[in-house]
């Protein structure tokens, strides 16, 4: 079984055993988050279940859209049951890194509004600690014109480095779906309190958001190459 498949396993498990009739589904962003709504959209298609779609994310808005599935947003649907996200990093105390897809900012108000956080991905995003096995970096959205004042503080108050991401198919930085940088601050300390940590980056103007998720995720499914998933709670 491929990585693909294993993300397969992981999102259909999520979404049969969170997803009922008349509920308010977060979408989260990312390449596993495909299958979970190519799978709601099959049990949409044969339950004739009623589902509203929040969205997180540019793509999580042009998935529901392709899948005619029915799109809400927080001014009608501001109480959500539940939002099924990718994860790049997930830890013992289900603590994540997100936001490698650069929607953080929109994940995390999503998340936030979510009676219930449920974390798809396959087995090598499962980790003791954050940064065993995800090497990119915490991204954290900022306002432009503030990316190295912010920069230069987060380096003295915690050490490490921190990389304006760069675009892949433009020049210059990347720019995200509110008009924001991202800073991948690749930390050194894996040791830190991250709710402490999450809160003091947060105090910093200009940070609109950091890809730190401190205890907001409910459970997590890990999908393996052997076609297993591992539940964490
Ligand atoms: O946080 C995210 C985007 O901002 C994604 O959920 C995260 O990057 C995981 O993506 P993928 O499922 O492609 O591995």
């Amino acid at each position: 079984m491929s990585l693909e498949q294993a993300k397969q396993v992981a999102a259909s498990r999520a979404v049969d055993e969170f997803v009922t009739n008349n509920c308010i589904f977060g979408v989260g962003s990312g390449s596993t988050v495909v299958y979970a709504v190519q799978r709601l959209a099959e049990r949409v298609e044969t339950e004739n279940l009623k589902v509203t779609c929040i969205p997180t994310s540019f793509q999580a808005k042009q998935l529901i859209v392709k899948h005619n599935l029915v799109l809400g947003e927080l001014d009608t649907n501001p109480e959500i049951d539940v939002t099924i996200d990718g994860a790049d990093e997930v830890d013992s105390n289900l603590t994540l890194i997100k936001g490698g897809g650069g929607c953080l900012l929109q994940e995390k108000i999503v998340a936030s509004c979510s009676k219930k956080l449920i974390v798809i991905a396959d087995y090598t995003k499962d980790s003791a600690k954050l940064g065993d096995r995800y090497k990119k970096g915490i991204p954290i959205e900022v306002v432009p014109m503030a990316y190295v004042p912010i920069r230069n503080k987060i380096a003295a108050l915690y050490g490490g480095e921190l990389k304006l991401r760069s675009a892949v198919a433009k020049a210059g930085p990347v720019v995200t779906d509110n008009g924001n940088f991202i800073l991948d601050w690749l930390f050194t300390n894996q040791d830190l309190d991250w709710e402490t940590v999450d809160r003091n980056i947060k105090m910093i103007p200009g940070v609109v958001e950091t890809g730190l998720f401190v205890k907001m995720c409910h459970k997590a499914y890990f999908g393996h190459p052997e076609g297993n998933v591992v539940e964490r709670s």
